[in-house]
C-alpha cells in the first residue's frame, strides 16, 4: 500500500504512477487464444469438447454439453430456501431498476414535411459468459441476464465452465430466475468461440457479454466485429472518500471487499484527516487476516492499495476524475459537492451506510462496470447493451421538393452523380437540376 499526501512536493509523480499502473496489465494470451478460436471455428463441437477436456477435465458429447431441464431442477432442489429467497429479492430489484432504463422511441415531424424517428429493437440472440474457473458468481448471472430479458432478447444462451464437473447450483437457479433459455457447460476462449461462430450443438449469437479471466477477455476482443461484445471488465476497483467521522472498521471492510476479489484489484482511501488514515490502515491490518481470502486481499492491498490525504475536499475531485474508478463511495458529511464534481466513475455509492457490496448484490443497478480508468468513456452494463437503434425517415407528398435541391447540390459537390440524380428525379419537371 502506498500513502500519498497531496501537500508533498513529490505527490504529482506518486499519483501519476498510481494512475498509470491501472493501464490493463497482465498476461499476453493473444496467441493461444487465436489458436483456440481458429480450432473452434474450423472443427466446431469436436474442438470445443477436446479443449473442454483439456482445460476443465470434463468429457462432453453433443448430448451432454447442454444442461437439461431435469438437471437444473435437481440442482435447484438442493438449495436452501432462504438463499433462494435472497436470490429472488436481488433479481426482483435488479429487474425493476433495469425496466426503468428502457428508452422510448422517438418520432417527430418537421416544417419541411419530413417525419423522422428512431426506434429501439432488441437483439435476437445473446451469449452470456459466466465465469466459473476459480469461483462461482450467481450475482453476475442476474446482472448479465436480467437486462437482456428486460430488453426483450428472444434467445439468451449462457456458457459456464464446470471444472472437474463442478457447478454451483445457485448459478443455475439464478439463470432460471433470470430467464436464460440455454445453458452450456463450457468455458474459456473455446466457449466464446462457440458462441461467436456457432457449432453443431451451440447456435451462434449476435453479442457476447460477461466477465471472465484473461483468456475469456482476449477471446471477446478477438471475436469483436464478427459479433458484438460488451466492455472488457478488468480487476475490480474502489475509491472511498471518507472524512474522520466515519468508523475506520467500516471503511477498512469496504476497501477489503474489493481487495478480496483479485490480487490485481485496487482499493484507495482518500481522506482529509491524517489520523483517520492511520486508523483505517490499522483496521485493515487487523481485519485482513480474519478473511478466508486473506492471501488474495493481502496481495491486492500490499501491491495496489493506496491512501491519499488531501488538505481539503476540493483537492480530491480532480484526483478521482483522473482515477475514473469502477466504484466510488462518498462517506462525507455533505456528499453533494463531490457528487456534482466527480463525473468519471462507473457507479457511485452515497452515504456512510451505503457500501459498494450492496450494489454487487441487491441495490438494483448493474455490477458489471467499466474498470481500468475506462469510466472516462464507458458505462456499466444496462438494457442498452441488448438493444439497438434504427432511425427512419418518411416523406409527405412534396416534402422532397423542399429539402431535395440541397441534397442534389451536396451530392454533386461530392462527385456522386447517381446520388444527385436519385433525388433530382423526384423533384418534378423543371426542378431537376441534374442533366442525365
Ligand atoms: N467485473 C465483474 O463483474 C466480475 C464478476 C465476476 C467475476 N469477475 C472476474 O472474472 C474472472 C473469472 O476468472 P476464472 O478463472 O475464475 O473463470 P473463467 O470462467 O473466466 O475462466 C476459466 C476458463 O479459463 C480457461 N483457461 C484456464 N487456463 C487456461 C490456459 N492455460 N489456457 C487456455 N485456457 C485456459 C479454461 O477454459 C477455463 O474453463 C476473475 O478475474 C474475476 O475477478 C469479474
Ligand atoms: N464487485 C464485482 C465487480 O467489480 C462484482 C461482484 C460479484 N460478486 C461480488 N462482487
Ligand atoms: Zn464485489
Amino acid at each position: 500500500m502506498i500513502r500519498l499526501s497531496s501537500a508533498d512536493p513529490d505527490f504529482a509523480a506518486g499519483f501519476d504512477s498510481l494512475v498509470s499502473s491501472r493501464a490493463e496489465a497482465g498476461l499476453d494470451v493473444s496467441a493461444p487464444v487465436a489458436e483456440i478460436l481458429a480450432a473452434v471455428r474450423a472443427d466446431g463441437d469436436e474442438a470445443l469438447f477436446r479443449l473442454t477436456a483439456r482445460f476443465d477435465r470434463v468429457f462432453l458429447t453433443p448430448d451432454t454439453v447442454r444442461l437439461s431441464a431435469a438437471e437444473i431442477d435437481r440442482a435447484c432442489a438442493t438449495i436452501d430456501p432462504a438463499l433462494l429467497e435472497a436470490l429472488d429479492l436481488a433479481a426482483h430489484r435488479i429487474e425493476r431498476f433495469h425496466r426503468l432504463q428502457m428508452p422510448s422511441d422517438l418520432a417527430t415531424a418537421d416544417e419541411a414535411g419530413l417525419s423522422l424517428g428512431m426506434r429501439w429493437t432488441p437483439l435476437d440472440a445473446v451469449g452470456l459468459y459466466v465465469p466459473g474457473g476459480k469461483a462461482a458468481y450467481p450475482s453476475s448471472v442476474l446482472m448479465n441476464a436480467l437486462p437482456a430479458r428486460v430488453a426483450g432478447v428472444s434467445r439468451i444462451a449462457m456458457c459456464v465452465p464446470t471444472p472437474d464437473g463442478q457447478l454451483d447450483p445457485l448459478v443455475l437457479a439464478a439463470a432460471r430466475r433470470a430467464g436464460v433459455h440455454e445453458i452450456y457447460r463450457v468455458g474459456g476462449a473455446q466457449a466464446v468461440g462457440a458462441l461467436a461462430f456457432g457449432t453443431r450443438s451451440i447456435p451462434p449469437v449476435d453479442r457476447i457479454v460477461g466477465p471472465g479471466n484473461a483468456y475469456v477477455a482476449e477471446a471477446k476482443r478477438q471475436v469483436f466485429g464478427h459479433v458484438g461484445i460488451d466492455s472488457i471488465a478488468g480487476p475490480s476497483e474502489v475509491v472511498v472518500l471518507a472524512d474522520g467521522i466515519n468508523d475506520p472498521d467500516h471503511v477498512a471492510l469496504d476497501l477489503l471487499a474489493q481487495a478480496e476479489h483479485d490480487e490485481m484489484a485496487q482499493s484507495i482511501l482518500v481522506t482529509n484527516d491524517p489520523a483517520f488514515a492511520d486508523a483505517v490502515t490499522g483496521a485493515v491490518a487487523r481485519v485482513l487476516p480474519t478473511l478466508p481470502r486473506a492471501a488474495i486481499a493481502d496481495a491486492s492491498w500490499r501491491d495496489h492499495g493506496a491512501v491519499i490525504v488531501v488538505p481539503d475536499w476540493s483537492a480530491a475531485w480532480p484526483l478521482v476524475n483522473r482515477l475514473a474508478p469502477e466504484h466510488l463511495q462518498l462517506m462525507l458529511a455533505d456528499p453533494e459537492p463531490a457528487f456534482a464534481a466527480i463525473r468519471h466513475a462507473g457507479a457511485i455509492f452515497i452515504g456512510r451506510d451505503c457500501p459498494e457490496a450492496i450494489g454487487d448484490y441487491v441495490a438494483g443497478p448493474n455490477h458489471v462496470l467499466p474498470t481500468s480508468r475506462t469510466a472516462r468513456f464507458a458505462s456499466g452494463l444496462s438494457v442498452f447493451d441488448f438493444l439497438k437503434r434504427t432511425t427512419w425517415v418518411r416523406t409527405a407528398p412534396g416534402a422532397i421538393a423542399r429539402v431535395g435541391p440541397a441534397a442534389v447540390a451536396l451530392a454533386t459537390a461530392e462527385g456522386l452523380q447517381a446520388h444527385a440524380r436519385s433525388v433530382a428525379a423526384r423533384l418534378g419537371p423543371g426542378r431537376n437540376p441534374v442533366t442525365p
